[in-house]
């Protein structure tokens, strides 16, 4: 029987998938893994017990990513499940920006009980008025699972699009619209741009992307839209833009004491990824990854150790090693599975960065002495056998 823990509430599509082999738990020290979206995780403390941890979303940045590879706890995340979620969000984000659509409905609560209100409202409707996004430019920042979607729709809306991604993907190139110019530095985006939209990870690298530097390249009037993390604009900077009116209007999903409530920051609570149809996919990804992961050691959609598969176990017994990506780690498992007089039916080794993963099929049981002469091999991180 495993144990999962739901750190937030997740869709209940997704925890129907686990099988009577599986036990919610109020407790998370007992937990065999958890589930989260949001949470903050930097300061919790993780007990022996817990093999994996399912985040219900993109971004990971509330998870300790590298604490958890070294307690052999491996971090799942669910690319593209809501994407679709975001790129609408952030398509409304941009004629909230364009029109003064709030400030019209505002205006209209205001006038709600008088009996004229509809020749005021063609009196003072122009105070209101905007501009349309069809022939201006908008800038991808990030054209990942979301920054690919935003992209392609805006050429739909008869936007011209600017993207730049110096790490873009083989998977998303071949996605994105060939109408798409490919901005060469992140500098011309900016020079070029009516909207700036950012959608890249939070990381220290990406931190304080847009900040005052970035804003004095970018065109007076600009609207900045930001609904992948609050870290990546410098909050104090956006602030000046938006008095100062370098930047037009700034569209977040990320309230923060500093932003609410200044003029001209339309600020949303963390509402992209609220659909219940990206909350659906969300909860179903990330469980089908941690039944895989818990039932046969498949890892995919890992964060922080490499992806490894070799289908369910077909009878056999299988040994599964998380390690640290360092010489000689396969030559010790398999002299020491070689000495037990065991006979090894498939192997698979894959490494990412410092951490690596052995999955290895045996026909004949492990014994107790085997598993923990495994584990006390140097660099080895945690080792489970799958029976
Ligand atoms: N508002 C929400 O509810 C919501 C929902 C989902 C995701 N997000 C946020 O959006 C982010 C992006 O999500 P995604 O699903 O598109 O992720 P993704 O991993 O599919 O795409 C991220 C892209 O950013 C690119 N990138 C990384 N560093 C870059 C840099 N310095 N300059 C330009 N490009 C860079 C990567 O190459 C990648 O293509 C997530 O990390 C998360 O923080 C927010
Ligand atoms: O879970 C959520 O509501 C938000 C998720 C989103 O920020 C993500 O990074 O996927």
């Amino acid at each position: 029987m495993y144990k999962y823990h739901c750190l937030n509430p997740i869709a209940e599509v997704g925890l129907d998938r686990f099988t009577t082999d599986y036990a919610q738990t109020a407790k998370v020290e007992e937990a065999d893994a958890i589930l989260v979206r949001s949470a903050a995780m930097h300061d919790m403390e993780f007990s022996e017990n817990l093999k994996a941890i399912g985040r219900a979303g993109a971004g990971v940045n509330n998870i300790p990513l590298e604490k958890c590879a070294e307690k052999g706890i491996v971090v799942f995340n669910t690319p593209g499940a809501n994407a679709n979620g975001v790129k609408e969000l952030v398509i409304a984000g941009m004629l909230l920006a364009s029109r003064d659509i709030v400030g019209g409905i505002n205006w209209v609560q205001e006038y709600e009980e008088d009996g004229n209100i509809a020749k005021l409202a063609e009196k003072q409707k122009k105070q209101f008025a905007g501009h349309e996004i069809e022939g201006k430019k908008l800038g991808v920042i990030g054209l990942g699972a979301i920054g690919v979607l935003v992209a392609n729709v805006a050429t739909h809306l008869g936007m011209e699009v600017y993207g730049y991604d110096p790490y873009v993907s083989v998977d998303s190139a071949w996605k994105l619209s060939r109408s798409i110019h490919h901005a060469t530095s992140v500098d011309e985006l900016y020079k070029e741009c009516d909207f700036i939209t950012i959608h890249v990870p939070a990381t220290e690298d990406t931190k304080n992307l847009i900040d005052k530097d970035a804003i004095s390249i970018m065109k007076k009037d600009v609207v900045v839209m930001n609904f992948a993390r609050d870290v990546l604009v410098n909050g104090e900077d956006m602030v000046d833009a938006l008095v100062s009116g370098a930047v037009k209007r700034y569209v977040t999903d990320f309230p923060t004491p500093e932003i609410a409530g200044v003029k001209n920051a339309i600020v949303i609570p963390h509402l992209g990824a609220s659909t219940e149809e990206s909350e659906d996919n969300c909860a179903v990804m990330a469980v089908a990854e941690l039944k895989d992961y818990l039932e046969n050691g498949n890892i995919r959609n890992s964060v922080n150790y490499p992806a490894c598969e070799m289908g369910d176990r077909a009878g056999n017994v299988r040994i599964t090693i998380l390690h640290k990506n360092i010489p000689n780690m396969l030559g010790q498992f398999t002299a020491l599975l070689a000495e037990a007089d065991m006979n090894i039916a498939l192997l698979s080794n894959k490494s990412k960065k410092e951490y690596a993963y052995t999955m290895i099929d045996v026909e004949t049981a492990v014994s107790d002495e085997v598993q923990e002469k495994i584990a006390k091999i140097n660099g080895v991180l945690k080792v489970r056998v799958l029976a």
